[in-house]
């Protein structure tokens, strides 16, 4: 598939590259303005341009990786020269409804939400449609079941799913970086505190994608009665650790909703 990427900053430059590893036979295309940072991409096979409109008729998927402001005058670039292509939308806040009324009926507007683990195929990329889109849509979870997994789901979840699979890749790193801080402080050294927690985390999950299970079912396999597994479970709920995490959560789908 031919596909054109408006926006090569973080999130824009990790699905060009997720693609370019994990996922065959696509030609990619990568643009932003100012375009030194990131023409290394080349050397990947990906075509970086200044140009928005650059060989855009031949594309299969439009992917957009632009802030909220910068739709507008994105569109107002490439929409004079394409008809019949599919609009994939990162951008966070803009709905179905918004991307398709701006883009109009000759092309079709398909949200997605992918987190910059992308690169390593290894997002969980949700994305929604409207029910008439649902053939045309079919190419673009293709290509992000590439890059990971790609659930469709309710577009009304779709803030939801910012947070938790955007966001949360954010919040996932801040676990490992104080279970690294705790790390140091009962005796290692941070790069082997890092690795440590790192790989525990990536253990823990693997678990559950394996087995599919309740987490608790699984920490009641490392909690041996009157441990040290518990007695720090305990220790750290006392200081608010879940709720502080549900709280964090719930605030960021409220700055999203406004
Ligand atoms: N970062 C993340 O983890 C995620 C981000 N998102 C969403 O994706 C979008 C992008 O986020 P993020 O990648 O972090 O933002 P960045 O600021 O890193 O990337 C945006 C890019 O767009 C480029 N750009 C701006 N104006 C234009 C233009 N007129 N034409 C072409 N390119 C342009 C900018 O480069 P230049 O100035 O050189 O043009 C910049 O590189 C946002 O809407 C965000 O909410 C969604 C999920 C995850
Ligand atoms: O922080 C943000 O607003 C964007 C959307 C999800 C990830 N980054």
């Amino acid at each position: 598939m031919k596909v054109h990427i408006i926006g090569g900053g973080n999130l824009g430059v990790a699905i060009a590259k997720g693609l370019s590893k994990f996922s065959q036979g696509n030609q990619i295309t990568v643009t932003r303005r100012n375009t030194a940072s990131i023409l290394y991409l080349e050397q990947l096979g990906v075509t970086v341009s200044s140009d928005n409109t650059h060989q855009i008729q031949e594309a299969d998927i439009i992917i957009l990786t632009i802030k909220p402001y910068q739709v507008d005058t994105v569109l107002a670039e490439i929409l004079p020269v394409i008809s019949n292509k599919v609009i994939a939308s990162a951008v966070s806040g803009l709905s179905i409804e918004n991307l398709q009324n701006k883009i109009g009926d000759g092309n079709s507007a398909v949200r997605i939400m992918p987190n910059i683990a992308s690169q390593f195929g290894a997002s969980a990329t949700c994305i929604a449609f409207h029910e008439k889109n649902k053939e045309k849509a079919q190419n673009t979870v293709a290509l992000f079941k590439d890059l990971g997994t790609a659930p469709i789901i309710d577009e009304k979840l779709m803030d939801a799913a910012t947070v938790l699979a955007a966001s949360g890749t954010a919040f996932a790193l801040r676990y490992i970086r104080a279970s690294m801080q705790a790390g140091i402080e009962i005796g290692f050294d941070w790069q082997t505190a890092l690795a440590i927690s790192a790989q525990t985390v990536k253990g823990a999950a693997e678990m559950i994608m394996e087995e599919q299970i309740h987490p608790e079912q699984l920490i009641d396999r490392v909690t041996t009665p009157q441990g040290c597994t518990i007695a720090g479970l305990n220790e750290m709920e006392m200081h608010g650790f879940s709720s502080s995490l549900i709280r964090g959560i719930k605030t960021s789908l409220k700055q999203i909703k406004g």
